[in-house]
């Protein structure tokens, strides 16, 4: 099909497949007051305001044009276009926290940093200046200075109150731009995060990827929100090089002294960078286990509960807290040595000070103002100093965590066809407020930002999906598969398989013989290693997985919910539209939902719980059909949506799941075959391969694998 006659993206258009009492969301008006307000699911990811017209070219020299100011998306696509997502259009792996990056989301405050500057110079000139005023005051004092006591006392004042003043105005205003950026950074990392590959959440852990945005950027944030106070950071480093100039101007023979202390501190502080590296990291990866832990007992409690594993728990949560205990306290140990190697380096320093500049005065070589301004000096020089080796030792930690985070997120896992779509909708869909700013950052990600150098702009044009959806089969053509993280084990192996427009397909077959996998390639959470799913005879890989995901619903055993209310919920099938109650009713209506939903305390508003855990299996099971019924997807997985239920709450959910299926290309999965044997056909599963393939009564006259799995069933219902 020609990109060119293809409707455009954004067109609206009642869909003409839609059966009877479905919902297209395209025509779903807008949000009235009595209507729901999810803005608690939605969130956007916006594209930079300089891409609104481009041309690209991909990588390989495949040329793509897409122009998103004309609210169509004529994609051109290369017939030479290439489905290769491990090999060429890989970028070379990079950190995605760099400090060009840090730098470049700073400068995007100018003028706050400008302010900061402005006033860190300004207040840190007053504390320097107060020893200087001490040193006048004795000077005074002892007559060896003419001026009167109360303009010198009136300087000083002015000097006590201008201080404080600056003080508020550079940290309101540097906190205020870090804050900032670290909104921003947040942001790119969770996005970042949601749009890698299935098998990044394989590999990882929830509790691990929590603390790259909690633990790991809060200490990113904590190195300046927490240094800029009066003897950290960089007031502490600007009093460092003030005094270094001060006391060399009021007296060279004593400020090489102090030159030294610093010199010897400076060489600490290299050492201490050094050999604290492994230790902060050690300390992150504990607090990172901490909270899997936490993350991991507190989602299972019934399990936890119901095998009394409480103990084994504590346990594993003690051991845990042990080894946070212990990088902690060699972490103190650390910074207690740093601590007091500074001071001694201090005291010495003050007594040859002492020493020195004592004979001094009484030689009559410096005055007593002079000396008293040095003690002053050198105070502040101890806490400026002490302040900066503690912003080393936060910065360390900063460091620690930044590369973890790199050395996580830095990799080539991208979901590709999901970024490309997701970001080609947010060219379209913008939505004007502080939440697009946040994701709008030029440069932060080569794959997601500039969609017209992606190799992926050479994709067709995506509109036509959901049409060739309605009208046209799935099929699986000789499809191979193996698990990323077990790439030597084949789980399907050569399967074909065509899901009639329309119709019913059940998918049965013994455990692990890969049903599931079929659903998981599908949804293209997973990519065939060879073979390939096409829809209407298109390759589905020439849409983008967010289109895909439009046409594509899934019913599982154990449905998801979101902690928020049963109406928000069932809006959640289309969870970048404004929906409307009364859709929402209509699809709990068809889903057998509305009659248990008006029963519950608040109606619709009446919160699930964490994953709708104050709801029952089977209400649970109704919402998400609702949800489905509501997102009026063309292509239906069933994967054992009843099997977890009880008779009469099966019976309701079958009900709903019958009004669901009407029209649709449905796939179910089932171990129950007395649930299957309706469908117009079924396909046995077994080895990867589908090995037989018919009706019911086709398959128990072939008295081949199925026939026998009937009688098992038969034999273990009687
Ligand atoms: N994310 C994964 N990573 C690695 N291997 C996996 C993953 N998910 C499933 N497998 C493996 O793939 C094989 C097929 O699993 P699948 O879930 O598709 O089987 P199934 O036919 O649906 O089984 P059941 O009927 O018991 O649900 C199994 O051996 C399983 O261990």
């Amino acid at each position: 099909m020609a990109s060119a006659a293809l409707p455009p993206l954004l067109q609206t258009q009642p869909n003409r497949f839609l059966p009877p009492g479905c919902f297209g969301h395209r025509t779903i008006p807008k949000l009235r007051s009595s209507q729901l307000r999810l803005s608690s699911l939605r969130r956007s990811i916006l594209p930079p305001p300089s891409a609104y017209l481009f041309v690209g070219k991909s990588e390989g020299g495949a040329a793509g044009a897409y122009v998103t100011g004309q609210a169509s998306d004529p994609i051109v696509s290369d017939p030479n276009f290439k489905f290769d997502d491990s090999s060429s259009d890989q970028p070379q792996p990079r950190d995605l926290i760099s400090w060009g990056l840090l730098w470049s989301l700073l400068l995007k405050h100018k003028l706050r940093l400008g302010v900061a500057v402005l006033t860190l110079i300004g207040c840190s000139t007053c504390t320097l200046s107060m020893p200087l005023f001490s040193g006048q005051f004795f000077e005074v004092l002892v007559g060896g200075r003419p001026e009167p006591l109360w303009r010198l006392l009136s300087r000083i004042g002015l000097l006590y109150m201008l201080e404080p003043i600056l003080t508020v105005l550079f940290v309101v205003n540097m906190n205020t731009v870090w804050e900032k950026v670290m909104s921003t950074l947040r942001a790119q990392i969770f996005t970042r995060v949601l749009i890698q590959k299935v098998e990044f959440f394989d590999r990882y852990k929830v509790g691990e990827l929590t603390g790259l945005l909690t633990s790991d950027l809060g200490s990113l944030k904590d190195v300046v929100s927490e240094n800029v106070s009066r003897d950290r950071g960089f007031r502490a480093l600007s009093e460092v090089i003030g005094t270094i100039c001060i006391l060399f101007t009021l007296s060279p023979e004593l400020a090489p002294i102090l030159g030294f202390l610093m010199l010897s501190i400076s060489a600490f502080v290299a050492i201490y960078k050094r050999s604290t590296v492994p230790v902060f990291k050690a300390h992150g990866l504990a607090q990172a286990s901490i909270s899997d832990c936490v993350t991991e007992t507190f989602s299972a409690i019934r399990t936890v509960r119901s095998f009394g594993g409480e103990r084994r728990q504590m346990f594993m949560f003690g051991g845990q807290v042990l080894s946070f205990q212990k990088s902690g306290i060699k972490l103190g140990t650390f910074k207690s040595i740093n601590e007091s190697i500074t001071r001694v380096a201090v005291y010495v320093s003050l007594l040859t000070l002492y020493c020195l500049g004592g004979s001094k005065v009484k030689a009559g070589v410096l005055s007593v103002g002079t000396m008293a301004s040095f003690v002053g000096y050198t105070f502040t020089l101890t806490f400026a100093v002490q302040g900066l080796v503690n912003t080393f030792g936060d910065l360390r930690g900063s460091l620690a965590a930044i590369e973890r985070i790199n050395s996580i997120l830095s990799g080539v896992e991208i979901d590709k066809a999901l970024a490309y779509g997701l970001e080609r909708e947010m060219h379209i869909k913008g939505i004007d407020d502080e939440n697009k700013k946040l994701f709008l950052v030029n440069g932060f990600d080569d794959t997601t930002q500039h969609p017209n150098m992606h190799p992926r702009s050479a994709l067709k044009s995506v509109s036509w999906v959901c049409d060739l959806a309605w009208s046209g089969d799935i099929c699986l053509e000789d499809v191979h598969f193996s698990y990323p993280l077990r790439p030597d084990v084949g789980i399907l192996n050569g399967l074909n398989l065509t899901l009639k427009c329309g119709t019913v397909t059940a998918l049965v077959g013994p455990s692990g013989a890969g049903k599931s996998t079929v659903v998981q390639l599908l949804a293209r959470f997973y990519e065939p290693s060879k073979g390939r799913i096409t829809v209407a005879g298109e390759d589905v890989r020439t849409f983008d997985k967010s289109e895909w995901a439009r046409v594509v619903s899934i019913v599982n055993q154990e449905p998801v919910l979101f902690s928020v209310s049963v109406g928000e919920n069932i809006a959640y099938g289309l969870p970048d539209d404004d929906v409307s109650m009364d859709d929402v009713i209509k699809a709990a209506k068809a889903a057998n939902a509305h009659d248990f939903i008006l029963s519950l305390p608040q109606g619709y508003d009446t919160l699930v719980g964490e994953r709708g855990g104050l709801l029952s299996g089977g209400q649970r099971q109704r919402i998400a059909i609702a949800r489905a019924l509501l997102k009026n997807a063309p292509i239906l997985i069933l994967d054992e949506a009843t099997s977890a239920l009880d008779a009469v709450s099966e019976r309701l959910v079958q009900d709903a799941l019958n009004q669901l299926m009407k029209g649709r290309t449905t796939l179910v999965i089932a171990h129950r075959l007395s649930t299957v044997q309706n469908a117009h056909r079924i396909a046995l599963c077994s080895d990867g391969q589908i090995a037989e393939l018919g009706t019911h009564s086709e398959l128990v006259a072939k008295k081949g694998l199925y026939a026998s799995l009937v009688d098992t069933q038969r034999l273990a219902f009687e």
